[in-house]
């Protein structure tokens, strides 16, 4: 069907309806037939299939099985090519509805083809203009786009390797929401510059707001639980493409993802107890788990930063990727993913998901309740200051 820039598409749906009928109503369009006797320009046959790739909703197969007839009748005449077998069901639909049209003549077909065109046109509405991207509009330390059916989340604060602020985590938060609404079939998170991210950034603890410190702790408790829900919920296939070091809550959080993709250079740390602080993102769960309790703890209690590799033999990555081919290889592959039939894939996703959602959540408000206290703790607020001070390298 390329000549007339449409695709039909599963060849079991399209068998269901169009065996019943050969005959062409379509619901919900009016036809402006201007008449077949005066017929229609070459340019206006041009004109219409150009508009046909501008339209913003799917007609359905129905009525572009309409169009491909159309087309092929307005600029080949009556069907000549030999009938398809009854299981080529695809085929033996298009050759159908073109056959049918043999007592069109190819001027009246190509009338016919300009006011279908025009009709659906005039069905979605005025012409609105485009709005920029959501990502350069909303979000000032992200960078969010949607492309081949993927909506990529990429942190973008390089100069700080990517460490997340408290409107950082808001960000994410929406961002993932409206990632998990839009019409994208899968959801990639990334780095910008050469971190994926550094984890928490360890100024978010350091001006004491008004209400003091304990407001502070409580409040950056429920965000840390909601920006962790947002994963826990995510109705997709989300995707980590970890392009270098990742530090503390985006490493925890990895085991909430589908699949992880690590360049060869990347590594995970989870310095939690380095920090005076305690495991979040679901990870003393998951860590545990996926990896089994003793390797988990040499992670979470021990502060062991594992590379690409060895996180891989873990199960905390999927698969591990030469640092020069990274880009190219995964992105190949993840374009190959989005083409895949996107119910399915979520269907899937919440079917593996569903069984422990609730003790996921269970263990995210465990997490953020300990961690409550230990942001309160002279341990914590001992390695924040150790920090700004020395500034040692984790
Ligand atoms: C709502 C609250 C939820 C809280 C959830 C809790 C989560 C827990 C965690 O995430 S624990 C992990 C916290 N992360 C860290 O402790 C990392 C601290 N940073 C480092 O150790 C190093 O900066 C490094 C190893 C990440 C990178 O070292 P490198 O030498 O390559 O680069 P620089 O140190 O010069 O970094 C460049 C500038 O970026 C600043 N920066 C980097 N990471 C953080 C961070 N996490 N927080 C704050 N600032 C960070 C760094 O200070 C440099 O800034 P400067 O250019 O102004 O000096």
């Amino acid at each position: 069907m390329a000549a007339s820039g449409i695709k039909v598409i599963s060849p079991w749906r399209l068998f269901r309806f169009v065996r019943a009928s050969q005959v062409f109503r379509i619901p919900g369009v009016q036809l402006h037939t201007t008449g077949a006797l005066m017929g229609a320009s070459v340019e206006d046959f041009n004109n219409a299939k150009a508009q046909l790739g501008t339209l913003k909703k799917d007609p359905g197969n129905h009525v572009k099985l309409k169009i491909y007839a159309l087309f092929k009748q307005a600029t080949q005449g009556p069907c000549n090519t030999p009938k398809p077998g009854m299981l080529d069901f695809v085929n033996k639909a298009k050759w159908d509805a073109w056959k049918s049209l043999e007592s069109v003549s190819q001027e009246e077909a190509r009338q016919q083809y300009v006011d279908l065109i025009k009709s659906l046109v005039s069905a979605e509405g005025p012409a609105v203009a485009t709005p920029p991207p959501e990502s350069a509009q909303a979000f000032q330390s992200l960078l969010v786009t949607t492309e081949d059916g993927i909506t990529t989340i990429r942190f973008n604060r390089p100069e700080k390797k990517n460490a997340i602020t408290l409107d950082m985590y808001k960000e994410l938060i929406d961002a993932l929401h409206h990632a998990g609404k839009d019409d994208s079939v899968i959801t990639v998170m990334t780095g910008s510059g050469d971190f994926y991210c550094s984890g928490n950034d360890l100024n978010n603890f350091t001006g004491i707001p008004q209400g003091g410190i304990e407001k502070m702790a409580k409040d950056s408790g429920e965000l840390l639980k909601h920006y962790v829900k947002a994963y826990i919920d995510f109705p997709k296939p989300l995707i980590a493409v970890v392009n270098g070091p990742a530090l503390g809550v985006s490493v925890t959080v990895l085991g909430l993802f589908d699949v992880v993709y690590a360049t060869e250079s990347a590594t995970f740390h989870t310095p939690f107890s380095q920090l005076g602080q305690s495991p979040e993102g679901c990870s003393s769960y998951t860590f545990p788990k996926i990896m089994g309790n003793a390797k988990a703890s040499e992670m979470l209690l021990f502060n062991k930063k594992v590379t690409a590799t060895e996180a891989c033999n873990l199960g905390l990555v999927t698969e591990v990727f030469p640092d020069g081919s990274f880009q190219s290889e995964v992105w190949t592959r993840l374009k190959a993913y989005a083409k895949l039939p996107p119910k399915s894939l979520a269907l899937s996703k919440q079917l593996i998901r569903s069984k422990e959602k609730e003790k996921l959540h269970a263990v995210n408000d465990a997490e953020v309740e300990r961690l409550i206290e230990r942001w309160l703790s002279d341990e914590c607020m001992q390695a924040i200051m150790n920090f700004f001070q020395a500034k040692p390298k984790l």
